[in-house]
C-alpha cells in the first residue's frame, strides 16, 4: 500500500488536484493512517473509518472551506482532520495540547462548527445557509453529514422541519450504518432499514414529505458512485438530502463484526484489530458498573423500578437491566429531552424511573428536569454518570456544570458518593419511598474499592459523613472528590484537619455545618465541578446567610473551558489534585 500518497496531500485543495482514479488509492492509506494512530493512541475509531471514502469524496466535489462542512457528533471527522493539515499532528489527538478529538472551529478553518453533542449539524449547517442567502451567496453549499441514530433525536428533526420551507442551500447527508455507540433504536430505524433494501414508495418517503430533493441510498464506500451523485446534486438549489449506507468500522475485520466493542476500543494491533490484553483482575470496577449491577439487584425485589438511557446501554452500563428485565428497561435513542420527561411520565404512574443520563448530556434536558419533573415533585432519580473531569473526550464532555445547574432548582436533591459503596446505598435510598427528585452524579472510570458488593444501608436525606475529625481547618469535600482530599490529608498528618464527606450539595446537612462553623477557624470546599455556582458556593452561601465569618476557600474547575487530557492532567490545571489540595491547607494553616 502506497502511504506516500498522503504526504503529499496537505489539504483538500490539494486532494483536488489529483485525478479522481487516485482517490481509491488514497482511502487505502487514509484508512491504514487512521488504525495505525488509533491502535496505539486509542480514541474513536469505527465511526471514521466508516466515513473514508464518503469524506474523500466529500472534499474532491466541494470547494472546502469556501462550501461549508459541519460533521455531527464530530467524533467521526478523523479523515478530515488529517486531510485539511493536521496529519502530523494526529498522533496527538485527544491529548493534553493535542488536537482535539473532535471538531473546533478555533483548530481549524475547516471546522466550521465545534461539535461533541450529537444532532446539531443540520441546525448548525442551515443556519449557515441562510446567512449566505443573506449575504448574496446563492452557489455556496452547506453540508451537513449526521448518522443515523442522531438524526433520530429531537433536534435534528427540528433542523429539517426548518429546512423544508426555506431556499437554503443545504445537503444533508445521512450515514447510515444502522448503529450508534449501541444498536440503533426506534421507528425511524426501521423506516430507514426499509429503504436500505430498497422500500420506499415515493408517498411515505418522510424526508421528501419534508420538501427536500431526496436521494439515494446509494453505497458509501463507492467513492465513484459518490461522486456521481454529488455532481447531480450541487446542480440543484434548495435543501436536498442523501441516504448514505456504510458500515461503521469499514476495513478492519474487528471493527465490523464487533461495532459497539470498536467504537472507541483503547489499544488495540493495527495488523490484526485484536484488543490488546488489559488485565483488570483485582482492579475495582467501573462506577457505571456498579450503578448497573446494583439497579438489577435492586429490580430484582422492587417490581415498580424501571430503566431508561438516551443512547448510552453500553457506556451507563444500564444494559445489564437491559437483560435482565427487558420490559423495565428502555433505551430510547439520542433523545435525552425525551428520556427525562418519559421518566416524569412513568413517575405519575407510581414508578421507580432511573434515567441514566451523562452529566453532559442531561444538559440536553435541563428544561425537561425543570417543568417535568422538578415542578411536579416527581421522584424521577437521575443516574448522572460522568460527573467531573471525563479526560480525553475534552471540553464537550466534562460533567462539570450540573452542581450548578441542578442546585439553583427548587425540589431536587442532589448526592455525590465519595465511593463504590456510598453508590450503592445512595440507589437503595433512592428507591425507597423517595417523594422528590433525586440527581446522584458518579464519575467516569473505576472505584476504588474491590468489595463494593456490601449490604444495603438506608442513607439519611441531606446528612454528611464525618471522616476525619480536627479542630482548625475543616475540608468539606462532595462525592470522588474525599479520595484525593484524603491523600492531601494523609501526606500533612496533623490533628488539626478536620475532613467530611458532604454527600449531599442539596439539601446541605446544616445541623453538622452550624457545629462545624462554630469550631472551625477556616474551610476548603472540593469538588470536581464548576467552582462558580457549584457545591463551594452553597456552603459561601451557608455562611453567609448565618453570619459565620471565617476562611473559606473553594477549590473546583475554574471559569473556563478545561480542553482534553488525562485526568491527573487535567486535575493539575484545574487544581483539584492531592498535590494542590496539600498545599493549599498548608497555605491557610500558616495563615490562621
Ligand atoms: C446529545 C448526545 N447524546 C449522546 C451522545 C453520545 N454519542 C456519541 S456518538 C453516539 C452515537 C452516534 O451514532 P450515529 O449518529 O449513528 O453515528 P455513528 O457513530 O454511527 O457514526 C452517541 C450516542 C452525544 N455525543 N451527544
Ligand atoms: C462521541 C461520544 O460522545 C461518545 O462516544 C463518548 O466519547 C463516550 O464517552 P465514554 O467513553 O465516557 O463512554
Ligand atoms: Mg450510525
Amino acid at each position: 500500500m502506497n502511504l506516500k500518497i498522503l504526504e503529499d496531500i496537505n489539504s483538500p485543495e490539494e486532494l483536488r488536484k489529483l485525478p479522481a482514479e487516485k482517490l481509491q488509492e488514497v482511502s487505502a492509506a487514509l484508512r491504514k493512517f487512521i488504525i495505525d494512530i488509533v491502535a496505539t493512541k486509542e480514541g474513536h475509531l469505527g465511526a471514521s473509518l466508516g466515513v473514508v471514502e464518503l469524506t474523500l469524496a466529500l472534499h474532491y466535489a466541494f470547494n472546502t472551506p469556501e462550501d461549508l462542512l459541519v460533521w455531527d457528533v464530530g467524533h467521526q471527522a478523523y479523515g478530515h482532520k488529517i486531510l485539511t493539515g493536521r496529519r502530523e499532528n494526529f498522533h496527538t489527538n485527544r491529548r493534553l495540547n493535542g488536537i482535539s478529538g473532535f471538531p473546533k472551529r478555533e483548530e481549524s478553518q475547516y471546522d466550521t462548527f465545534g461539535v461533541g453533542h450529537s444532532s446539531t449539524a443540520i441546525s448548525a449547517a442551515l443556519g449557515m445557509a441562510i446567512a449566505s442567502n443573506l449575504n448574496g451567496k446563492f452557489k455556496k453549499h452547506h453540508i451537513a453529514v449526521v448518522g443515523d441514530a442522531s438524526i433520530a433525536s429531537g433536534m435534528a428533526f427540528e433542523g429539517l422541519n426548518h429546512a423544508g420551507v426555506t431556499k437554503a442551500n443545504l445537503l444533508v447527508v445521512l450515514n447510515d450504518n444502522a448503529i450508534g455507540i449501541d444498536p440503533s433504536v426506534g421507528a425511524l430505524k426501521q423506516y430507514l432499514t426499509k429503504a436500505r433494501v430498497g422500500f420506499k414508495p415515493k408517498q411515505s418517503n418522510i424526508i421528501e414529505a419534508l420538501n427536500f430533493k431526496y436521494f439515494g441510498p446509494v453505497d458509501g464506500h463507492d467513492i465513484t458512485g459518490l461522486l456521481e451523485v454529488f455532481e447531480q446534486m450541487k446542480q440543484i438549489e434548495g435543501p436536498k438530502f442523501l441516504h448514505v449506507i456504510t458500515t461503521k468500522g469499514k476495513g478492519l475485520k474487528k471493527a465490523e463484526e464487533d461495532q459497539v466493542k470498536y467504537h472507541a476500543p483503547g489499544k488495540f494491533s493495527p495488523d490484526t484489530g485484536e484488543l490488546l490484553p488489559y488485565d483488570t483482575a483485582g482492579l475495582p470496577l467501573k462506577y457505571q458498573d456498579v450503578f448497573g449491577l446494583t439497579l438489577v439487584e435492586l429490580a430484582k425485589n422492587n417490581e415498580k423500578i424501571i430503566g431508561i438511557t438516551p443512547a448510552m446501554p453500553t457506556g451507563s452500563s444500564l444494559k445489564f437491566m437491559m437483560q435482565a428485565f427487558p420490559e423495565r428497561a428502555f433505551d430510547v435513542g439520542i433523545a435525552e429531552q425525551h428520556a427525562v420527561t418519559l421518566s416524569a411520565g412513568m413517575a405519575t404512574q407510581g414508578f421507580k424511573v432511573f434515567c441514566a443520563i451523562y452529566s453532559t448530556f442531561l444538559q440536553r434536558a435541563y428544561d425537561q428536569v425543570i417543568h417535568d419533573v422538578a415542578i411536579q415533585k416527581l421522584p424521577v432519580v437521575f443516574c448522572l454518570d460522568r460527573a467531573g473531569l471525563v479526560g480525553e473526550d475534552g471540553a464537550t464532555h466534562h460533567g462539570v456544570f450540573d452542581i450548578a445547574y441542578l442546585r439553583c432548582i427548587p425540589n431536587i436533591i442532589i448526592a455525590a458518593p465519595s465511593d463504590e459503596n456510598e453508590l450503592r446505598n445512595l440507589l437503595y435510598t433512592a428507591q425507597l419511598d423517595l417523594k422528590l427528585p433525586m440527581a446522584i452524579r458518579y464519575p467516569r472510570g473505576r472505584g476504588i474499592k474491590t468489595d463494593w458488593e456490601t449490604p444495603f444501608k438506608e442513607i439519611a436525606i441531606g446528612k454528611a459523613r464525618r471522616l476525619k475529625e480536627g479542630d482548625r481547618i475543616a475540608v468539606l469535600s462532595i462525592g470522588n472528590m474525599a479520595q484525593n482530599a484524603v491523600k492531601a490529608i494523609e501526606n500533612i498528618t496533623t490533628e488539626k484537619i478536620g475532613h467530611f464527606d458532604m454527600r449531599f450539595v442539596k439539601p446541605l446537612d446544616e445541623e453538622l455545618l452550624h457545629i462545624l462553623f462554630q469550631k472551625y477557624q477556616a474551610f476548603i470546599t472540593i469538588e470536581d465541578g464548576a467552582v462558580v455556582g457549584g457545591f463551594g458556593s452553597a456552603i459561601l452561601e451557608f455562611a453567609s446567610k448565618h453570619d459565620y465569618n471565617v476562611k473559606i476557600r473553594n477549590l473546583g474547575l475554574p471559569d473556563k473551558f478545561i480542553e482534553q487530557g488525562n485526568i491527573d492532567e487535567l486535575q493539575e490545571i484545574a487544581k483539584i489534585s492531592v498535590e494542590y489540595i496539600e498545599k493549599e491547607i498548608v497555605t491557610l494553616l500558616q495563615n490562621l
